[in-house]
């Protein structure tokens, strides 16, 4: 089925105003990096004022890189926050731990990467020296003849480019600094026609 709408998760939301703006142009998702080497990092404290205020229907995402199950399950239940987007490497025990939802990330460097966690629903990204937002981008040729129904496709997603996506399927996307005007601050214009346009409104 590919003519679905596609799902959109905004991420890298540091303050209430972006949440809400995204929420109000139709995100699905908001996404909320604690990892402190990120520009778009957030405290947990500040993370559960946002989520605190969200309306109802909008899944919220925690983004960890290389921290254990015990730090993963505190800051989510602290923060009400339901899913952990993991961005480093994990087996599938590690995944089964933990107390919430799970969002693994697949970081690929070759075509034969993308299967893996194929029986999840997983996050695609490009794999790069750096963890995440760094708007590189993956060859969409890659995708030609992969089941994309469980992949949220995430890397150097722009307002401009996701009408090129469309066509393989995807169960999501996410973007991150393609909707920015500096870093960790998003572009409301930016947000409202990523969204636009992904969804086709
Ligand atoms: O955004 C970050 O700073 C970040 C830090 C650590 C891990 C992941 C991070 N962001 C994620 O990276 C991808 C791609 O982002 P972009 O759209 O290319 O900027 C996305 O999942 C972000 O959420």
């Amino acid at each position: 089925m590919k003519n679905r709408k596609l799902r959109v998760k905004i991420c890298g939301i540091t303050n209430l105003r972006d949440a809400l703006h995204a929420v109000e142009c139709g995100a699905d998702a908001l996404g909320f990096v604690f990892y402190n080497q990120s520009p778009r990092y957030i405290s947990p404290e500040a993370a559960k004022k946002i989520v605190d205020k969200l309306p109802p229907f909008v899944e919220t995402v925690g983004l960890f890189v290389n921290e254990g199950v015990e730090t993963i399950d505190t800051i989510c239940k602290y923060t009400d926050i339901s899913r952990a987007q993991i961005h480093f490497e994990v087996d599938e025990e590690s995944l089964d731990q933990l107390n919430e939802q799970v969002l693994p990330v697949v970081r690929v460097k070759s075509p034969e990467d993308i299967k893996k966690f194929d029986h999840r629903y997983r996050l695609v990204d490009v794999h790069s020296d750096v963890y995440g937002g760094t708007g590189e981008r993956l060859n969409l040729e890659w995708f030609k003849d992969v089941d994309c129904s469980k992949i949220i496709l995430a890397g150097g997603l722009t307002p401009e480019n996701i009408q090129e996506v469309k066509k393989y399927g995807f169960y999501g996307v996410d973007v991150s600094s393609g909707v920015e005007s500096i870093k960790g601050k998003k572009d409301p214009k930016k947000v409202e026609q990523f969204i636009a346009n992904a969804k086709g409104f």
